[in-house]
């Protein structure tokens, strides 16, 4: 059904038929949303149609209960796609033509357990039940998105967003591991053996003896592991059929459906756009120009939730192609405002893995940085130029955008284009370089140049999922000059100690035109606390702490570099090897853990290892 078009809408080129007609698919079912809800997040809409099993945890995106699967239909690769994000944040319009499964879909009373769900109940994965449904889901994402079995590495990234406060991870992820299907002997009962007959573990590749703790029928009064459960569940119990067969698809519907130009309502005269083109966001732009840009609405749901921030007309850019550019030029990357984090970060591993490694110093240093940036679910709706927009203080990439040279395309309601260094974007707190009726339009990152490196840093109160207590980009190029390497541009640029990301100004001043050697460590140093100074009071407190950061980073910006530059020959400065862990970027090996218990045979389940009979239900969230 059209929409009348209001007074500031009529009369001009981009007048557009726009439609209020919004369909979802919810657990295989057509929904046909009313128009009047643009106010409701996807969550508040689960629950308010009877599906409780989502669960409002923190309702700001941090703990993962409301976790659900969304998948899309791709028109130009003819795939579907799914993700996990969180439904708390999740604005309702901005699923319109797509299918939300939620923990009712994957599994319930009648069909029986999901193999992700028998494992975990199976494997005392659950205690209070409230977190359950959002680990089952970030676990069937991975599932539904993933070509080949996953690794046990992309098992726990995929659970990062995921708080648990009672059960324990370990459980968890134990149930879980055995989707990481990484040796095919795992699944035929005849593990490898290394040269000493040693049993490999398919799961770590090392020598263990998990194949013995699968042996469900081992003697009794020995002890053991709660890793014996590692069982395939490749069916279902309940009736003998490949679950696989149950599995929902995307609705063929869903994948004819031609988007439309939305524009709908919600309470206290909220109005909600979802444009198809950038001229439609523009015209719509110079109508209204106090309406918020969403894409992910990860930040602009926590203001409206959490502070009280009221937008009258919301304008969702998800699907204007313009801004969703990810394209490999000459000079560098142009990277489009509405691109998700989670897309950049694919987009980054392939263009890494395709160019020179000189080229792609800026790039590895964001894809290092994103890797600790929130969790899954936001990564996978939070985009670029939402992070840049927001202009958030501990935000993790603007420091490194500045430190790389980026520069920022910003297109106006007349559709000029403008372009800005992201040094000069951030202006104060929450305030960036934007008029009224400007947006950004796209990031454009230029390629590293030889002798040029580029390094992330980022130190929080734990590494997943967390906001920064300290963040940094450091970029610096060394070229030579009558025999020796000097520098010839540096930037330093640390977030979380200020308003807006700082750049080292006298420390570079002072770098440039220098060797890089370990004489210049203790004038930098003191360089740097006059460029980054924290007031005793300083928002966010720990100064001292956070202070010795700003110098342990560079110094280990030091590091890195001259490490780099001795293995090619340009410096034989002096490195002292007990330094290398301060340069090595840290990988967690994946979680082991084990509990060893003896089973008490005194005819009373007591003291046994017996799966409470909560579980089944709570992995269902049907409690
Ligand atoms: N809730 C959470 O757990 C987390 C939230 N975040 C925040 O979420 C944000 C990530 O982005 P989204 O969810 O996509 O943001 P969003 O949809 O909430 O938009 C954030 C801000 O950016 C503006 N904006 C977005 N695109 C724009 C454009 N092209 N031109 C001009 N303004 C634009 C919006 O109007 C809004 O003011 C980051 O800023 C970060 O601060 C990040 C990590 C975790
Ligand atoms: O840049 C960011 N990184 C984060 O991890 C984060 N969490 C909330 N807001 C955030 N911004």
């Amino acid at each position: 059904m059209a929409g009348s078009l209001t007074k500031a809408e009529e009369g001009t080129a981009a007048a557009v038929d726009w439609s209020d007609e919004a369909v979802i698919y919810v657990n295989g079912v057509r929904r046909v949303l009313p128009n009047g809800l643009a106010h409701l997040t996807l969550l508040q809409y689960l629950r308010d149609i009877g599906l409780r099993g989502t669960k409002l945890g923190c309702g700001e995106g941090g703990c993962g209960a409301c976790t659900v699967m969304i998948s899309c239909y791709d028109r130009t690769t003819k795939e579907s796609q799914h993700f996990a994000i969180n439904a708390c944040l999740a604005p309702l319009y901005s699923f319109e033509g797509m299918h939300i499964i939620t923990i009712e879909g994957v599994g319930d009373r009648q069909r029986g357990l999901h193999p992700v769900q028998e494992r975990l109940a199976e494997a005392h994965g659950s205690q209070c039940g409230f977190c359950t449904p959002g680990f089952v889901m970030s676990m069937y994402a991975l599932l539904r998105s993933s070509k080949r079995p996953p690794t046990e590495e992309q098992i726990e990234d995929s659970l990062a967003g995921n708080l648990c406060r009672c059960t324990g991870y370990r459980p968890i992820i134990d149930a879980f591991r055995v989707f990481a299907k990484t040796d095919d002997s795992f699944y035929t009962g005849s593990p490898s053996e290394n040269a000493n007959g040693q049993a490999i573990c398919p799961s770590t590749g090392k020598p263990c003896s998990c194949r013995n703790e699968t042996d469900v029928g081992a003697d009794e009064s020995s002890l053991l592991s709660s890793v014996k459960t590692y069982l395939p569940c490749s069916y279902n119990e309940i009736d003998g059929n490949a679950y696989s067969e149950k599995e929902l698809i995307f609705p063929p519907e869903l994948q004819l459906r031609k988007y439309m130009p939305l524009k709908l309502n919600g309470f206290n005269g909220v109005r909600w756009y979802r444009p198809l083109k950038l001229e439609q966001l523009l015209h719509l732009k110079s109508c209204y120009p106090d309406a918020k840009l969403i894409i992910g609405n990860s930040e602009v749901g926590v203001e409206t939730k959490f502070k009280n921030a009221q937008y009258k007309v919301m304008i969702s850019v998800t699907h204007v192609p313009e801004l969703h550019t990810l394209r490999v030029e000459e000079d560098g990357l142009q990277i489009g405002s509405a691109v998700r984090l989670a897309q950049l970060q694919k987009f980054l591993k392939e263009v890494i893995a395709e160019r020179g490694s000189h080229e792609t110093s800026s790039c590895q240093a964001i894809l290092g940085q994103l890797k600790w940036f929130a969790g899954t679910q936001v990564r996978n709706v939070a985009s670029v130029g939402g992070n840049i927009c927001t202009a958030s203080p501990i935000s993790d990439l603007n420091p490194l955008w500045m430190a790389t040279r980026a520069k920022f395309q910003i297109i106006d309601v007349n559709n000029n284009v403008r372009t800005t260094v992201a040094k000069d974007f951030f202006l104060g707190y929450r305030e960036v370089d934007l008029e009224a009726d400007e947006i950004l339009l796209s990031v454009i990152l230029p390629w590293t140049r030889p002798f040029e490196y580029v390094k992330e840093f980022k130190q929080a109160h734990r590494r997943e999922d967390d906001i920064a207590l300290v963040n940094a980009g450091m970029r610096v190029h060394v070229t030579e000059a009558e025999g020796n390497w000097i520098v010839s541009d540096v930037s330093i640029v640390y977030g979380g100690v200020a308003a807006v990301p700082l750049t080292a100004a006298k420390t570079e001043k002072f770098l440039v035109g220098k060797k890089l050697d370990n004489g210049l460590l203790d004038e930098t140093f003191n360089l740097l606390k006059e460029d980054i100074p924290l007031a005793e009071n300083a928002p966010g407190g720990m100064v001292e702490f956070r202070s010795s950061l700003t110098l342990s980073f560079f110094f280990k910006f030091f590091l890195y570099v001259t490490h780099e530059m001795n293995i090619k020959g340009l410096s034989n400065e002096r490195f002292d090897a007990a330094n290398m862990s301060a340069i090595q970027s840290y990988t967690r090996p994946v979680t082991v853990g084990t509990q060893d218990y003896e089973l008490v045979g005194q005819g009373s389940a007591v003291g046994q290892p017996m799966v409470h009979t909560s579980a089944m239900l709570q992995v269902l969230s049907v409690v």
